[in-house]
């Protein structure tokens, strides 16, 4: 069994933290060292991905100190209890079991007698038949047409994920013929929400799916009724037209309203449920089954490697701890994510909840306050949109910002156009090597007010072409590396109590049982 530290109190710790500045990424990157560099600080990921880190304030002696900071927090050792059913969710007492539902790693984790990796694989062979049938027109509206459109409702983890994927594939689903339907979301209870999705469809051969997988989402439930509201206007019988993607201890499972119920269990938080039917469903609709099963494979390939207990062959674990050491020794407060690719325009926000929701954390998993900082702030906007809003602050700002780029060799309809000697797409891969570089080694000038002083750190993930399996792949990578961050800081990085409190005063207001500035603001907003 693992021992759980604070930070703070490992040897390996002390030893980092002396490292602080230890690496001048100016210098180094600068002429041909940095060449070297870009070439040899690269680790392979899964489905042809690739990790590469030079442009990182790491070297040798920085690489070592972070491996055996690994070793001291055994972070492999707690890796595989997790996916062996350890009870890693200390505040909610649960499994952590995401993987299981794409990958072959680890023992039989039997629940009740319920073998969890055959549930979870039942489930998707269930959303998979499900899509199949609507596909084949099997299952149509009560007119016998086929659906053509699919509207998820959900929020959080039941929409940002799924969302982030379902625009990630599109353009590839339509350039590689298995575009099935097309699909929309509501997930903010601002009714403007469903209104205006609710006016771009067409009711009839509309399928709506309810993803919640406590069954009680205020915005969720609301949306819900919303959309039974216009079926039941437009002459329609919502329970034609509804799915269900919920628990099986939940109100929604209860419901005799839906045309199917597609489980999940607690054991998948919400913020790592895109590989579970949460995601399953609306991708299978939407792309066919088969795509989404190669989005799994990609992330069960990037699972097996977050088992290598090299750092240098461990891409997800790497990722973590340079980022560790970003944080607690550098002091740097944010991380960006920058998608050189239109298709990865919403995973900045899915990976947003991901990783706030995960590490935003103060006290450890025995619920005891911590000393040292915890998750950054995370934020990013696809390239090269984000060069002409924020980049100012990351390139000149006081703080620094450390970067995570990533870029592919090819666009995904592969329509381009040549102008001036090069194509869209060359110029979107030059700004991202443009931007690596002047981040890193900036550029004097006497003018301060024209100075670049570099030393900005980044990484940048490359592949050939965003599909279903690297996008699979980059997903993992990124729940991985929160998940190792947070075995790091000895937070339990599974459950989110910070989003109660908020949730309990909005029932307040919306009952009138307010006093003070809750009364005041109340009032202030015609409630
Ligand atoms: O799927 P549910 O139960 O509706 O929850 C939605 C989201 O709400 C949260 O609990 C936060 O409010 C997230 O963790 C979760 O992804």
């Amino acid at each position: 069994m693992a021992t759980w530290k604070n930070l703070d109190t490992l040897a390996s710790y002390s030893k980092l933290a002396g490292l602080k500045g230890h690496v001048n990424i100016a210098e180094a990157m600068t002429g041909e060292n940095g060449a070297e560099r870009v070439k040899k600080y690269s680790a392979p990921m899964a489905a042809g991905l690739a990790y590469n880190y030079a442009a990182k304030q790491v070297d040798e002696t920085v690489l070592n100190a972070l491996a055996d900071l690994a070793d001291e927090a055994q972070l492999i050792d707690k890796f595989q209890e997790l996916y062996n059913g350890a009870v890693i969710n200390t505040g909610e007492k649960r499994m952590v079991l995401h993987h299981l539902a794409r990958t072959q790693l680890g023992d039989a984790v039997v629940v009740d007698g319920v073998d969890k990796r055959e549930f979870y694989v039942a489930q998707q062979k269930k959303a998979a038949d499900f899509a199949n049938k609507v596909h084949t027109g099997e299952i149509t509206n009560e007119n016998g047409e086929k659906f053509t459109t699919v509207v998820q409702i959900g929020i959080g983890g039941s929409d940002l994920g799924p969302r982030a994927l379902y625009i990630a594939l599109e353009n590839w689903a339509k350039a590689n013929n298995t575009f099935k339907m097309e699909a929309k979301f509501i997930s903010n209870v601002d009714p403007d929400d469903a209104a205006a999705v609710l006016a771009s469809v067409d009711l009839a051969h509309s399928l709506f799916i309810v993803v919640s997988k406590s069954g009680t989402t205020l915005e969720t439930l609301t949306n819900e009724a919303f959309v039974k509201n216009a079926l039941v206007k437009a002459g329609l019988n919502p329970s034609k037209h509804m799915l269900a993607v919920t628990s099986e201890t939940s109100p929604l499972a209860k419901s005799e309203d839906y045309l199917t119920a597609i489980f999940m269990d607690d054991y998948i938080g919400g913020r790592y449920s895109s590989v579970s039917g949460v995601g399953g469903a609306i991708l299978s609709l939407a792309f066919g089954p088969e795509v989404f099963a190669q989005i799994l494979d990609g992330a069960a390939a990037e699972d097996k490697l977050a088992t290598n207990k090299n750092i240098l062959e461990n891409p997800d674990m790497l990722d973590a701890l340079i980022g560790v050491y970003e944080r607690n020794v550098q002091g740097y407060p944010a991380t960006t994510v920058l998608p050189y690719s239109q298709a990865l325009s919403r995973f900045p926000a899915h990976l947003q909840q991901c990783d706030m929701e995960s590490n935003g954390k103060s006290v450890n998993r025995f619920g005891e306050p911590v000393d040292y900082v915890t998750g950054p702030v995370i934020f990013g906007e696809p390239g090269t949109n984000g060069q002409h809003s924020f980049y100012q602050l990351l390139h000149q700002g006081t703080d620094i910002v450390p970067l995570q780029f990533i870029g592919f060799k090819k666009s995904q309809l592969g329509v381009d156009v040549d102008i001036e000697n090069s194509t869209s797409q060359q110029k979107l891969c030059a700004n991202v090597a443009a931007q690596i570089v002047a981040f890193a080694c900036g550029k004097k000038d006497e003018n301060l007010n024209k100075n670049f002083k570099g030393g900005r750190p980044s990484s940048i993930i490359t592949g050939e072409e965003l599909t279903p399996a690297s996008l699979g792949a980059l997903l993992a990578h990124f729940e991985n590396k929160i998940m190792f961050q947070g075995f790091v800081w000895n937070l339990n990085s599974f459950d989110q109590e910070g989003v109660q409190l908020g949730k309990v005063l909005a029932k307040r207001v919306l009952a009138h049982d307010t006093d003070g500035a809750l009364k005041v603001y109340s009032d202030l907003l015609n409630i």
